[in-house]
């Protein structure tokens, strides 16, 4: 079947955490319209930007793009960014039944409200491993008052001006900031923040008693991580980014930018009132109050509140409670997952590093600082214009003897480009994430690593230095989960494999808004002699003889 959008991109003010500013809207909304398909249909989506001055690109995440590289929708890497004014049309399958996300691929327009989800269901007659009576979809995302241009600015400012924390979470678009922080003689605050704008009454989560629920629970935050909870309601994991998982039950669920899971929940508790579903920050100091909405029994008013206070989230700085649920998810037993080979060609570790380069503040990977060409390199390739990027590919690894991943180190080699790994067509990559102290003394971040083109097995995580003769000992290879997106946790590494066997090229980068912005992330070429002719429509930006 054929499943036809038509969108229009604009920029309107809006107040989903009760303050007024200007965001992103597809056809009026933020989040935009939800993506509702079956397995192996085409989606066509009209996108007319209609935002005045500024270019876009639209990326679908978790969609491998199997045929359609030139459609996943990252400006710089496979497509020119579409211009203010024109209407471009994106046309892909979606081959796997799952819960995939959209957003913004175009500098850090994500966090001014270009997101949604994407729902893939499997065909009529075939059922899930699992029984529920109805679906619900939570899309979560962190919001920031200054706009993306601002911050933006700042990170390539010197002296280096970071995001900071964000003033609200959001959960399915709704959040409230408490306006009377804001309060100044000089400043009219009702006008910008309203606590009573119907814009920002918190979500409803509306469910019918003695009822079993999937609730698909999504994050697209441009920095926190996040923690998930239902009060009074555990929680059963089913899903992870489009693949089922051996079922395992939470009572908040971790959750890192650019990840979506399905979780199983029983309606089971005194229908007489609501219930509190809470979001809060874990991994970075919060600064930002816990996002809250309802989970509202019927009949029940939706927006009655529950006659507790909402329940706190889990300890922010326990990595533990976080490594444990990475390594509890593990594919399901006697389902489609394929195993993953059980030898690679080429292991490629990835040390990820903040440091200083000509008085910036960036993050590297082996030392490499990535920007984006000009010229998208799936162009640039299949063109042969060999001069549009740097022809030398990073290194395949770092200085693992001397370098000191748990103390701040200055990566005086360090350095930009946008050179790329070329990977055999077919061959088995191993890619292991190695994590270090940042530039503050006792400092290591968590970093979501989003994939595109490929889901990838999930190895093993573990503490400190990775050690390529003794850990992949020790990998999973036997039911590792398939995922887009994973974690390295602090002074961690964490090991994936995948088979590069989708002609194209694909980044790979921190799912952190800023963090990409700033240098982190990698791009990966493989069989680009197999893939068919580009369509014109990406080309807008290279010169054409
Ligand atoms: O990239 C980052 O920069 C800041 C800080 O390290 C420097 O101010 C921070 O917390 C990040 O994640």
């Amino acid at each position: 079947k054929i499943r036809r959008y038509k969108w229009e991109l604009k920029y309107e003010y809006k107040s989903p955490d009760c303050f007024k500013k200007l965001v992103i809207t597809i056809n009026g909304r933020t989040p935009g319209p939800t993506i509702v398909a079956e397995q192996g249909d085409t989606i066509i989506v009209e996108l007319k930007n209609s935002l005045w001055t500024e270019n876009t690109a639209i990326h679908w995440h978790g969609i491998r793009q199997i045929g359609t590289p030139w459609f996943d929708g990252t400006e710089g890497v496979t497509q020119c960014p579409i211009l203010p004014g024109e209407t471009f049309v994106y046309r892909f399958v979606v081959d796997r039944p799952g819960t995939y996300l959209y957003h913004a691929h175009y500098g850090m327009q994500r966090e001014a409200g270009l997101y949604g989800s994407i729902r893939v269901s499997l065909p009529a007659g075939v059922s899930e491993p699992f029984a529920y009576d109805d679906d619900r979809s939570i899309i979560l995302m962190d919001w920031y008052h200054k706009s993306a241009y601002e911050q933006a600015a700042g990170l390539v400012s010197i002296p280096f001006q970071w995001v900071g924390e964000p003033q609200s979470i959001l959960i399915n678009g709704k959040g409230k900031f408490n306006c009377s922080s804001l309060a100044s003689p000089s400043l009219n605050v009702s006008t910008v923040c309203n606590v009573s704008n119907p814009e920002c009454t918190p979500y409803a989560l509306t469910v019918i008693p003695g009822k079993t629920y999937r609730l698909r629970i999504s994050s697209l935050t441009a920095l926190s991580a996040l923690s998930f909870q239902l009060e009074g309601h555990n929680m059963t994991v089913v899903e992870a980014d489009g693949h089922y998982v051996e079922p395992f039950v939470v009572q908040n669920l971790f959750i890192y930018s650019g990840e979506t899971y399905s979780v199983l929940i029983k309606t089971d508790q005194d229908p007489s009132r609501n219930y509190w579903a809470t979001t809060t920050v874990v991994s970075r100091r919060p600064v930002t109050p816990p996002g809250l909405a309802f989970l509202n029994y019927y009949p029940n008013h939706p927006r009655r509140y529950p006659p507790t206070i909402p329940p706190p989230g889990p300890v922010w700085d326990d990595v533990s409670l976080r490594v444990n649920q990475s390594l509890a998810i593990k594919a399901r037993q006697g389902i489609i997952t394929p195993p993953p080979p059980q030898t690679t060609d080429r292991m490629i570790v990835l040390l990820n590093t903040q440091n200083r380069f000509n008085g910036f503040v960036r993050w590297s990977v082996n030392n490499v600082s990535f920007n984006l060409p000009h010229t998208p390199y799936l162009i640039a390739l299949k063109q042969n214009l060999l001069h549009a990027f740097d022809q030398t590919p990073p290194p395949d690894g770092y200085d693992f003897k001397n370098y000191d991943i748990f103390s701040v180190q200055s990566n005086e080699n360090a350095t930009t480009s946008n050179g790329i790994y070329r990977l055999d067509f077919n061959s088995t990559v191993d890619i292991i994430l190695q994590n270090a102290n940042t530039m503050n003394e006792k400092n290591s971040e968590t970093h979501p690593w989003h994939l595109h083109g490929h889901d990838f097995w999930v190895l093993g995580y573990g503490p400190g230095k990775f050690d390529v003769y003794n850990d992949p000992k020790k990998f999973n290879l036997v039911d590792p989960i398939m995922k887009n997106t994973v974690p390295v946790h602090t002074y961690g590494w964490t090991a994936l494999r995948f088979r590069a066997d989708n002609p194209g090229v694909w980044a790979f980068h921190c799912h952190i808004e800023s963090h990409f912005f700033m240098g982190m992330g990698v791009v990966f070429e493989e069989g680009i002699e197999k893939v068919g002719k580009l369509p014109s429509s990406i080309m807008g930006c290279v010169h054409r003889p």
